[in-house]
């Protein structure tokens, strides 16, 4: 093969080069906050899952960020997946629902099959929702009941005050310091999805969990 052929067939496989998630599922305020750079950073995401060929799946609905996200997925020509449990289905609630709807029975069945769908996590900011949802996967990795990466958009410094917390758990012995890596996070779109396209999960976490408690017995 000639230089210019190769040169060509690299230079098409970069062109070509595709994520290695299909859907990525992604938590966020129901609430638009009040800087308008969470509301950027929303469109920013959506833009960048469509820019590596990436599906999204989400908590449903038109409402906050989630909308904005939805709305920059679904305008990109991705596909989205809104999953919404019937007693939120009413659109005065959630808003005019985007792309597909899958109607659920309650919020556990919802977490459950956000996670089937999706081949990672991202939490843009929002509050007690995307904290519990954040937090749950985040368990589940560290359980090693999934071993798919999980990221905060740190917009604006948003989670800071949370990674400190984390830090604290770690330095007093309640989060073990191999589970630490768990949380990978970025301030930026960009940044946080290569990230997750680099990370490599670890799978001794229970086993060393449980021998540094037996350590301590
Ligand atoms: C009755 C009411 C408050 C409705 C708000 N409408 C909602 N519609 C759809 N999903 C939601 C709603 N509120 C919270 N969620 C879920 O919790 C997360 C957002 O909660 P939050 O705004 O961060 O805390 C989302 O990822 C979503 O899965």
């Amino acid at each position: 093969m000639t230089m210019e052929n190769e040169e060509g067939r690299s230079r098409e496989m970069v062109k070509k080069q595709s994520s290695r998630f299909k859907s990525i599922c992604v938590f966020c305020g129901s609430c638009n906050g009040k800087k308008s750079s969470y509301q950027d950073a929303a469109i920013d995401l959506g833009k960048e899952l469509v820019t590596r060929n990436i599906d999204l799946v989400y908590g449903g609905g038109s409402i906050g960020l989630m909308g904005l996200i939805s709305q920059a997925v679904h305008d990109g020509g991705r596909h989205v997946i809104g999953v919404i449990p019937k007693l939120l289905m009413r659109e005065e609630i959630t808003g005019e629902t985007i792309g597909e709807v899958k109607e659920v029975a309650d919020m556990h069945q919802r977490k459950a099959e956000m996670a089937n769908h999706s081949d990672a996590f991202i939490a843009l900011p929002g509050g007690y929702g995307t904290l519990e949802e954040v937090l749950e996967v985040i368990t589940w990795a560290e359980l090693g009941i999934h071993d798919k990466p999980v990221g905060l958009l740190n917009v604006d410094g948003y989670y800071n005050a949370l990674l400190s917390f984390v830090d604290k758990a770690v330095e007093e012995g309640f989060v073990p310091p191999t589970a630490r890596h768990i949380i990978v996070s970025a301030p930026t779109a960009k940044e946080l999805v290569m990230k997750l396209e680099e990370y490599v999960p670890q799978h001794n976490l229970v086993e060393e969990c449980i021998n540094a408690k037996s350590l301590e017995t």
